[in-house]
């Protein structure tokens, strides 16, 4: 069923739930799902509602000039998306492919409700992969000594795909910070760690030379600061002493696939909120 998503973050004060019910109610809006939360480390308040489509008078504009006093009385940051307009995503990886398959076979089964636009990568390695999907492939490498022009070709071809969302699918390459601002909360990144440990390169490395019992993986979105942008989704796999830095890859690797499929999904579906680098996910 087609739907609004309205996705509000605001100020908390009394009032806010009732108004924004009463306004969609005054239009006849049926309420599909409703979330809310208060925070009370910040005072804010944070809201998203699924309306569907066919029980209002207007389309998502409509709906976006109707709610908009409501927005500015309240101060609030929010945002309207149709549920029938698919999200134009561009992947991005290196030569890891396990990622990249994943989110591949799920968009083919129909599973990933998004319009993946193309595959960059430095490196060539998994072009016949994504070939065979019937998706672009752009082979951009990056010298090591001087990246801009890698980047601004990247920039280049996000931007002439019209991209909505960017997933740095095991992409192994320090995104420069134009790029992170100028696409902020929409570059999403799979760190093959359960963040804040073992930030930067071969975290798996750093787990087996700590000893640690756990490890996991983190999506979160990409800032200029390495691995430190809002977490979107993490989980964890048990370890033990018999596991080395290989088994730890080895066993690593499907969480890593999980937390960035559910990760994107959140993100496709506008079930994240960001505030204070950190994330409110109506999952
Ligand atoms: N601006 C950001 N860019 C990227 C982020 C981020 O959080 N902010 N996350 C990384 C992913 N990543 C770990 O998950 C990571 C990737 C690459 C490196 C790194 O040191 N890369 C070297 C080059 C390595 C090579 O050539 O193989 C570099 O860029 O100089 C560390 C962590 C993705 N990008």
């Amino acid at each position: 069923m087609r739907t609004f998503r309205l996705v509000i973050a605001c100020p908390d004060r009394v009032g806010i739930v009732a108004k924004v019910s009463n306004v969609l109610a005054a239009y006849n809006g049926w309420i599909t799902e409703a979330n809310h939360h208060s925070d009370n480390l910040s005072n804010w308040f944070f809201m998203r509602h699924e309306i569907r489509a066919d029980s209002l008078p207007f389309d998502a504009d409509g709906l976006r000039t109707a709610f908009a006093p409501i927005a500015a009385e309240f101060s609030m940051d929010w945002r309207v998306s149709d549920s029938a307009e698919r999200k134009k995503v561009v992947l991005m990886a290196s030569r890891e492919s396990h990622c990249l398959a994943d989110l591949l076979h799920r968009w083919h089964s129909g599973e990933l409700d998004c319009e993946i636009t193309s595959v960059i990568s430095n490196h060539d390695d998994l072009r016949s992969m994504v070939e065979w999907h019937g998706i672009a492939f752009h082979h951009v490498p990056v010298d090591p000594q001087d990246k801009m022009p890698a980047f601004a070709e990247v920039t280049r071809l996000i931007e002439e795909q019209q991209a909505d969302c960017i997933v740095l699918a095991r992409y192994m390459q320090i995104l420069p910070p134009e790029l992170c601002q100028r696409y902020a909360n929409r570059v999403i990144n799979i760190h093959h760690s359960f963040l804040p440990s073992f930030v930067g390169a071969r975290p798996y490395h750093q787990a087996a030379q700590r000893g640690v019992k756990l490890i996991g993986a983190t999506c979160h979105y990409v800032t200029e600061e390495l691995d430190a942008g809002p977490i979107i989704e993490q989980d964890v796999v048990r370890i033990t002493h018999r596991n080395n830095a290989e088994d730890m890859v080895r066993l690593g690797k499907d969480v890593e696939k999980m937390v960035l499929s559910r990760g994107l999904r959140y993100h496709l579906e506008d079930r994240v909120l960001v505030h204070d680098n950190k994330t409110v996910v109506f999952s």
